[in-house]
Protein backbone atom coordinates (compact mmCIF):
# COMPACT_ATOMS: atom_id res chain seq x y z
CA UNK A 1 0.00 0.00 0.00
CA UNK A 2 2.79 2.54 1.26
CA UNK A 3 6.41 1.94 -0.29
CA UNK A 4 9.21 4.43 0.80
CA UNK A 5 12.72 4.05 -0.84
CA UNK A 6 15.20 5.18 0.55
CA UNK A 7 14.69 8.61 0.96
CA UNK A 8 17.12 11.28 2.17
CA UNK A 9 16.76 14.65 3.70
CA UNK A 10 19.09 17.49 4.94
CA UNK A 11 17.95 20.72 6.32
CA UNK A 12 19.78 23.60 5.21
CA UNK A 13 22.14 25.55 7.46
CA UNK A 14 20.64 28.28 9.39
CA UNK A 15 22.13 31.19 10.74
CA UNK A 16 24.70 30.45 12.95
CA UNK A 17 24.07 26.72 12.82
CA UNK A 18 24.82 23.25 10.31
CA UNK A 19 22.72 21.79 8.20
CA UNK A 20 21.01 18.69 9.79
CA UNK A 21 20.91 15.32 7.98
CA UNK A 22 17.11 14.59 9.28
CA UNK A 23 16.90 11.36 7.20
CA UNK A 24 19.52 9.20 6.03
CA UNK A 25 17.95 6.50 3.88
CA UNK A 26 14.88 5.48 5.24
CA UNK A 27 13.24 2.66 3.15
CA UNK A 28 9.96 0.71 4.22
CA UNK A 29 6.35 -0.92 3.21
CA UNK A 30 3.17 -1.17 4.88
CA UNK A 31 0.76 -3.55 3.62
CA UNK A 32 -3.14 -2.68 3.27
CA UNK A 33 -4.55 -1.91 6.36
CA UNK A 34 -2.03 -2.42 8.79
CA UNK A 35 -1.48 -0.22 11.74
CA UNK A 36 2.28 1.22 11.49
CA UNK A 37 4.46 2.90 13.64
CA UNK A 38 7.24 5.32 13.18
CA UNK A 39 8.73 5.20 16.81
CA UNK A 40 11.91 6.98 18.06
CA UNK A 41 13.06 10.12 20.87
CA UNK A 42 12.21 13.60 20.05
CA UNK A 43 14.59 15.03 16.68
CA UNK A 44 14.78 11.37 15.08
CA UNK A 45 12.97 12.44 12.07
CA UNK A 46 9.45 10.82 12.55
CA UNK A 47 7.74 14.08 11.54
CA UNK A 48 9.62 14.68 8.35
CA UNK A 49 9.08 10.86 7.69
CA UNK A 50 5.17 12.07 8.20
CA UNK A 51 5.14 15.18 6.40
CA UNK A 52 7.14 13.85 3.24
CA UNK A 53 4.45 11.21 3.04
CA UNK A 54 1.79 13.59 3.25
CA UNK A 55 3.41 16.15 0.35
CA UNK A 56 3.96 18.58 3.44
CA UNK A 57 7.66 18.23 2.57
CA UNK A 58 10.11 17.31 -0.38
CA UNK A 59 12.97 14.79 0.81
CA UNK A 60 15.85 15.51 -1.34
CA UNK A 61 16.11 11.64 -2.86
CA UNK A 62 14.52 8.58 -2.85
CA UNK A 63 10.32 7.76 -4.36
CA UNK A 64 7.23 7.41 -2.43
CA UNK A 65 4.34 4.90 -3.47
CA UNK A 66 1.17 5.37 -2.55
CA UNK A 67 -1.16 2.26 -3.76
CA UNK A 68 0.58 1.36 -7.74
CA UNK A 69 1.38 4.81 -7.65
CA UNK A 70 4.32 7.07 -7.44
CA UNK A 71 3.31 10.36 -5.08
CA UNK A 72 6.98 11.39 -5.26
CA UNK A 73 10.02 10.13 -7.12
CA UNK A 74 13.19 12.67 -6.44
CA UNK A 75 15.15 11.18 -10.26
CA UNK A 76 12.08 11.83 -12.26
CA UNK A 77 11.05 14.91 -11.20
CA UNK A 78 7.47 13.65 -9.34
CA UNK A 79 5.65 15.48 -6.73
CA UNK A 80 2.37 15.36 -6.00
CA UNK A 81 0.79 17.94 -3.97
CA UNK A 82 -0.92 17.31 -0.30
CA UNK A 83 -4.55 17.31 -1.80
CA UNK A 84 -3.75 15.26 -4.64
CA UNK A 85 -2.57 12.60 -2.34
CA UNK A 86 -6.35 11.89 -0.84
CA UNK A 87 -4.68 11.41 2.65
CA UNK A 88 -6.26 11.86 6.18
CA UNK A 89 -3.99 13.73 9.01
CA UNK A 90 -4.75 14.25 12.07
CA UNK A 91 -1.98 16.78 14.07
CA UNK A 92 -1.14 16.98 17.67
CA UNK A 93 -2.51 20.16 17.84
CA UNK A 94 -6.27 18.77 15.94
CA UNK A 95 -6.13 21.71 14.15
CA UNK A 96 -9.73 22.18 14.54
CA UNK A 97 -11.59 25.65 13.93
CA UNK A 98 -13.20 26.98 17.11
CA UNK A 99 -15.78 28.93 15.44
CA UNK A 100 -17.24 26.54 13.64
CA UNK A 101 -19.69 23.78 14.80
CA UNK A 102 -18.77 19.83 15.12
CA UNK A 103 -20.42 19.34 11.96
CA UNK A 104 -19.01 22.47 9.89
CA UNK A 105 -15.80 21.31 11.19
CA UNK A 106 -15.88 17.42 9.88
CA UNK A 107 -17.84 18.86 6.56
CA UNK A 108 -14.54 21.16 5.80
CA UNK A 109 -12.68 18.53 3.32
CA UNK A 110 -16.20 17.82 1.66
CA UNK A 111 -17.29 21.16 1.25
CA UNK A 112 -13.61 22.84 0.46
CA UNK A 113 -11.53 20.08 -0.78
CA UNK A 114 -10.94 19.42 -4.76
CA UNK A 115 -13.63 16.78 -4.61
CA UNK A 116 -16.75 18.58 -3.00
CA UNK A 117 -19.90 16.88 -2.73
CA UNK A 118 -23.62 17.17 -2.79
CA UNK A 119 -25.49 18.77 0.19
CA UNK A 120 -27.20 15.68 0.92
CA UNK A 121 -23.90 13.42 0.85
CA UNK A 122 -21.40 15.83 3.15
CA UNK A 123 -24.37 15.52 5.50
CA UNK A 124 -24.69 12.08 5.32
CA UNK A 125 -20.97 11.45 5.06
CA UNK A 126 -20.52 13.31 7.81
CA UNK A 127 -22.99 11.63 10.26
CA UNK A 128 -21.54 8.18 9.66
CA UNK A 129 -18.15 9.70 10.45
CA UNK A 130 -19.52 11.30 13.87
CA UNK A 131 -21.18 7.92 14.32
CA UNK A 132 -17.50 6.16 13.91
CA UNK A 133 -16.43 8.10 16.70
CA UNK A 134 -19.26 8.46 18.69
CA UNK A 135 -20.58 12.05 18.95
CA UNK A 136 -23.39 12.30 16.60
CA UNK A 137 -25.08 13.72 19.66
CA UNK A 138 -22.64 16.35 19.73
CA UNK A 139 -22.64 17.84 15.37
CA UNK A 140 -24.40 21.53 16.53
CA UNK A 141 -21.95 22.01 19.61
CA UNK A 142 -19.35 24.35 19.03
CA UNK A 143 -16.01 22.97 18.72
CA UNK A 144 -14.26 24.74 21.84
CA UNK A 145 -17.36 23.19 24.05
CA UNK A 146 -16.01 19.74 24.14
CA UNK A 147 -13.23 18.31 26.34
CA UNK A 148 -9.62 17.27 24.82
CA UNK A 149 -11.01 13.19 23.78
CA UNK A 150 -13.79 14.67 21.86
CA UNK A 151 -12.09 17.28 20.19
CA UNK A 152 -9.52 14.38 19.52
CA UNK A 153 -12.35 12.75 18.09
CA UNK A 154 -13.71 15.07 16.29
CA UNK A 155 -10.02 15.16 14.32
CA UNK A 156 -10.30 11.59 13.62
CA UNK A 157 -14.00 12.23 12.32
CA UNK A 158 -12.67 14.85 9.81
CA UNK A 159 -9.58 13.02 8.56
CA UNK A 160 -11.73 9.90 8.11
CA UNK A 161 -14.58 11.42 6.52
CA UNK A 162 -13.29 11.52 3.05
CA UNK A 163 -12.26 7.70 3.02
CA UNK A 164 -8.80 8.34 2.59
CA UNK A 165 -6.66 5.47 1.30
CA UNK A 166 -4.43 6.75 3.98
CA UNK A 167 -4.00 8.22 7.58
CA UNK A 168 -1.58 9.93 9.00
CA UNK A 169 -1.68 10.49 12.30
CA UNK A 170 1.25 12.82 14.06
CA UNK A 171 1.18 12.02 18.25
CA UNK A 172 -2.28 12.56 18.15
CA UNK A 173 -2.48 11.71 22.07
CA UNK A 174 -0.13 13.68 23.17
CA UNK A 175 -2.53 16.52 24.21
CA UNK A 176 -4.38 14.04 26.52
CA UNK A 177 -4.30 13.19 30.38
CA UNK A 178 -2.32 10.20 31.24
CA UNK A 179 -5.96 7.95 31.69
CA UNK A 180 -7.63 9.53 28.69
CA UNK A 181 -5.01 8.97 26.59
CA UNK A 182 -5.31 4.92 27.82
CA UNK A 183 -8.80 5.00 27.00
CA UNK A 184 -8.40 6.82 23.28
CA UNK A 185 -5.66 4.35 22.51
CA UNK A 186 -7.79 1.33 22.20
CA UNK A 187 -10.70 3.69 20.93
CA UNK A 188 -8.69 4.85 17.92
CA UNK A 189 -7.30 1.64 17.43
CA UNK A 190 -10.39 0.29 16.98
CA UNK A 191 -12.03 2.98 14.64
CA UNK A 192 -9.30 2.89 11.90
CA UNK A 193 -9.12 -1.05 12.34
CA UNK A 194 -13.08 -1.20 11.39
CA UNK A 195 -12.68 1.39 8.41
CA UNK A 196 -9.33 -0.70 7.69
CA UNK A 197 -7.88 2.08 6.29
CA UNK A 198 -4.35 2.06 6.95
CA UNK A 199 -2.47 3.95 9.04
CA UNK A 200 0.65 5.31 9.76
CA UNK A 201 1.64 6.95 13.33
CA UNK A 202 3.98 8.91 15.20
CA UNK A 203 4.64 8.65 18.61
CA UNK A 204 7.56 9.06 20.86
CA UNK A 205 5.87 6.98 23.74
CA UNK A 206 6.73 3.06 23.09
CA UNK A 207 3.81 2.24 25.42
CA UNK A 208 1.38 3.36 22.63
CA UNK A 209 3.39 1.73 19.81
CA UNK A 210 3.70 -1.54 21.29
CA UNK A 211 -0.39 -1.26 22.38
CA UNK A 212 -1.44 0.25 18.97
CA UNK A 213 0.65 -0.75 16.20
CA UNK A 214 0.60 -4.29 13.74
CA UNK A 215 4.33 -3.36 13.28
CA UNK A 216 6.59 -0.53 14.81
CA UNK A 217 9.58 1.25 12.91
CA UNK A 218 12.25 2.46 15.88
CA UNK A 219 14.15 5.05 14.12
CA UNK A 220 17.09 6.74 15.88
CA UNK A 221 19.25 9.86 13.84
CA UNK A 222 17.31 9.79 11.03
CA UNK A 223 17.73 5.98 10.21
CA UNK A 224 15.45 3.09 10.84
CA UNK A 225 17.23 0.36 13.33
CA UNK A 226 14.24 -2.50 13.27
CA UNK A 227 11.02 -3.14 11.80
CA UNK A 228 8.49 -5.84 13.34
CA UNK A 229 6.06 -6.63 15.40
CA UNK A 230 5.79 -5.30 18.83
CA UNK A 231 6.58 -8.47 20.58
CA UNK A 232 9.74 -8.98 17.33
CA UNK A 233 10.84 -5.39 18.58
CA UNK A 234 10.51 -6.21 22.28
CA UNK A 235 11.93 -9.42 22.63
CA UNK A 236 14.51 -9.80 19.51
CA UNK A 237 16.09 -5.98 19.99
CA UNK A 238 18.48 -6.17 16.81
CA UNK A 239 20.82 -3.47 19.12
CA UNK A 240 21.39 -2.23 21.72
CA UNK A 241 19.18 1.26 20.84
CA UNK A 242 16.47 -0.39 20.03
CA UNK A 243 16.61 -3.26 23.39
CA UNK A 244 16.61 0.41 25.53
CA UNK A 245 14.30 2.24 23.55
CA UNK A 246 11.56 -0.15 23.73
CA UNK A 247 11.04 -1.20 27.02
CA UNK A 248 14.59 -1.62 29.67
CA UNK A 249 16.74 -3.71 29.35
CA UNK A 250 19.93 -5.40 30.94
CA UNK A 251 23.04 -4.58 28.66
CA UNK A 252 26.28 -6.76 30.03
CA UNK A 253 29.15 -6.60 26.96
CA UNK A 254 31.14 -9.58 26.76
CA UNK A 255 32.68 -11.70 23.99
CA UNK A 256 31.36 -14.75 22.23
CA UNK A 257 33.72 -17.28 22.88
CA UNK A 258 31.93 -20.41 21.35
CA UNK A 259 28.77 -21.12 19.18
CA UNK A 260 27.84 -25.18 18.80
CA UNK A 261 24.79 -26.44 17.13
CA UNK A 262 22.93 -29.28 18.55
CA UNK A 263 19.49 -30.45 18.16
CA UNK A 264 18.40 -27.42 15.61
CA UNK A 265 19.51 -25.32 18.30
CA UNK A 266 22.58 -22.81 18.23
CA UNK A 267 24.43 -22.05 21.31
CA UNK A 268 26.48 -19.23 22.02
CA UNK A 269 28.79 -18.69 24.64
CA UNK A 270 29.60 -15.40 25.92
CA UNK A 271 32.04 -14.48 28.69
CA UNK A 272 30.99 -11.36 30.43
CA UNK A 273 32.01 -9.57 33.84
CA UNK A 274 29.30 -10.96 35.22
CA UNK A 275 30.39 -14.89 34.11
CA UNK A 276 29.44 -16.96 31.03
CA UNK A 277 26.31 -15.97 29.32
CA UNK A 278 24.56 -19.29 27.17
CA UNK A 279 22.25 -18.13 24.39
CA UNK A 280 20.04 -19.89 21.94
CA UNK A 281 18.68 -16.45 20.73
CA UNK A 282 18.76 -15.94 16.61
CA UNK A 283 22.39 -13.89 16.23
CA UNK A 284 24.62 -13.17 13.75
CA UNK A 285 27.24 -12.05 15.75
CA UNK A 286 30.36 -14.89 15.23
CA UNK A 287 32.61 -16.41 18.10
CA UNK A 288 35.70 -14.04 18.64
CA UNK A 289 33.56 -11.06 18.20
CA UNK A 290 32.60 -8.64 20.84
CA UNK A 291 28.95 -8.74 21.95
CA UNK A 292 26.14 -7.20 23.86
CA UNK A 293 24.37 -9.91 25.90
CA UNK A 294 20.58 -8.09 26.13
CA UNK A 295 18.77 -9.42 28.95
CA UNK A 296 14.96 -7.66 29.79
CA UNK A 297 14.30 -7.68 33.74
CA UNK A 298 11.37 -10.00 33.83
CA UNK A 299 13.54 -12.83 31.98
CA UNK A 300 15.24 -13.36 35.52
CA UNK A 301 14.19 -15.07 38.05
CA UNK A 302 15.42 -15.83 41.61
CA UNK A 303 16.80 -19.57 42.21
CA UNK A 304 17.60 -21.24 45.31
CA UNK A 305 19.94 -23.82 44.42
CA UNK A 306 21.32 -26.05 42.00
CA UNK A 307 22.68 -25.21 38.39
CA UNK A 308 25.15 -24.47 36.45
CA UNK A 309 24.60 -22.36 33.56
CA UNK A 310 23.11 -19.24 33.45
CA UNK A 311 23.37 -18.58 37.13
CA UNK A 312 24.66 -15.42 38.80
CA UNK A 313 24.90 -14.76 42.73
CA UNK A 314 25.27 -11.16 43.90
CA UNK A 315 23.60 -9.09 46.79
CA UNK A 316 20.43 -7.45 46.65
CA UNK A 317 21.14 -3.82 46.66
CA UNK A 318 18.14 -2.08 45.83
CA UNK A 319 14.55 -2.60 45.85
CA UNK A 320 11.37 -0.54 45.05
CA UNK A 321 7.77 -1.80 46.02
CA UNK A 322 5.73 -0.97 42.98
CA UNK A 323 2.53 -2.75 43.88
CA UNK A 324 2.41 -5.08 41.14
CA UNK A 325 6.32 -6.30 41.41
CA UNK A 326 9.12 -5.06 42.65
CA UNK A 327 11.95 -3.71 40.67
CA UNK A 328 15.13 -5.23 42.43
CA UNK A 329 18.73 -4.26 41.36
CA UNK A 330 21.77 -6.84 42.41
CA UNK A 331 25.39 -6.34 41.99
CA UNK A 332 26.86 -9.14 40.35
CA UNK A 333 30.71 -8.28 40.84
CA UNK A 334 30.91 -4.53 39.39
CA UNK A 335 27.58 -5.16 37.50
CA UNK A 336 24.05 -3.68 38.78
CA UNK A 337 21.65 -5.73 37.33
CA UNK A 338 17.71 -4.58 36.98
CA UNK A 339 15.21 -7.49 37.48
CA UNK A 340 12.01 -8.03 38.60
CA UNK A 341 10.45 -9.98 41.05
CA UNK A 342 7.16 -11.19 42.68
CA UNK A 343 5.53 -8.57 45.23
CA UNK A 344 4.55 -11.11 47.47
CA UNK A 345 8.29 -12.08 48.18
CA UNK A 346 10.32 -9.79 50.66
CA UNK A 347 13.97 -10.21 50.83
CA UNK A 348 15.95 -8.35 53.12
CA UNK A 349 18.18 -6.24 51.99
CA UNK A 350 22.23 -7.39 51.18
CA UNK A 351 20.49 -10.46 50.44
CA UNK A 352 22.76 -13.31 48.73
CA UNK A 353 20.29 -13.69 45.59
CA UNK A 354 21.45 -16.34 42.98
CA UNK A 355 19.76 -15.14 39.58
CA UNK A 356 18.79 -17.65 36.71
CA UNK A 357 17.40 -16.66 32.88
CA UNK A 358 16.92 -19.33 30.46
CA UNK A 359 19.26 -19.65 27.35
CA UNK A 360 16.30 -18.31 24.75
CA UNK A 361 15.81 -15.46 26.86
CA UNK A 362 19.56 -14.07 26.36
CA UNK A 363 19.49 -12.31 22.94
CA UNK A 364 23.20 -11.63 21.71
CA UNK A 365 23.52 -8.21 19.28
CA UNK A 366 26.89 -7.18 18.51
CA UNK A 367 29.02 -4.50 19.94
CA UNK A 368 28.49 -1.53 18.17
N1 LIG B 1 12.38 23.04 8.97
C1 LIG B 1 13.47 22.59 9.58
N2 LIG B 1 14.65 23.26 9.46
C2 LIG B 1 15.77 22.79 10.05
N3 LIG B 1 15.83 21.66 10.77
C3 LIG B 1 14.70 20.97 10.94
C4 LIG B 1 13.46 21.39 10.34
N4 LIG B 1 12.49 20.49 10.68
C5 LIG B 1 13.11 19.55 11.43
N5 LIG B 1 14.43 19.83 11.59
C6 LIG B 1 15.42 19.01 12.31
O1 LIG B 1 15.42 17.71 11.71
C7 LIG B 1 15.54 16.69 12.71
C8 LIG B 1 14.33 15.76 12.61
O2 LIG B 1 13.16 16.50 12.98
P1 LIG B 1 11.72 15.85 13.10
O3 LIG B 1 10.75 16.93 13.46
O4 LIG B 1 11.43 15.05 11.90
O5 LIG B 1 11.92 14.87 14.35
P2 LIG B 1 10.84 14.14 15.26
O6 LIG B 1 11.37 12.77 15.49
O7 LIG B 1 9.50 14.26 14.67
O8 LIG B 1 10.92 15.00 16.60
P3 LIG B 1 9.77 15.35 17.66
O9 LIG B 1 9.34 14.06 18.28
O10 LIG B 1 10.48 16.24 18.63
O11 LIG B 1 8.67 16.06 16.91
C9 LIG B 1 15.66 17.43 14.03
O12 LIG B 1 17.02 17.52 14.35
C10 LIG B 1 15.06 18.78 13.77
O13 LIG B 1 15.64 19.77 14.60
Amino acid sequence: MLAIEHIEKTYAARKGSHPVRALRGVSFEVARGDFFALLGPSGCGKTTILQSIAGLETPDSGTIRIGDRPVFDAANSVFLTASQRMLGMVFQSYAIWPHMTVFDNVAFPLVHGRDRKPREEVRKRVMAALARVKLESFADRLAPHLSGGQQQRVAIARAIVHEPRLLLLDEPLSNLDARLRDTMREELRQIVKSLGITTIFVTHDQVEAMGMADRIAVINQGEIMQIGSPSDVYFSPRNAFVANFVGRSNTITGKVTSIERSGGQTLRRVATPIGEICSTADSEVKAGEKALCIIRPQAFSAFAAGGEENIFEGALTGQTFLGDFIDATIAVGDTQLCAVFNSYDKTPPGSTIRLTVPFDRCVIVPAD
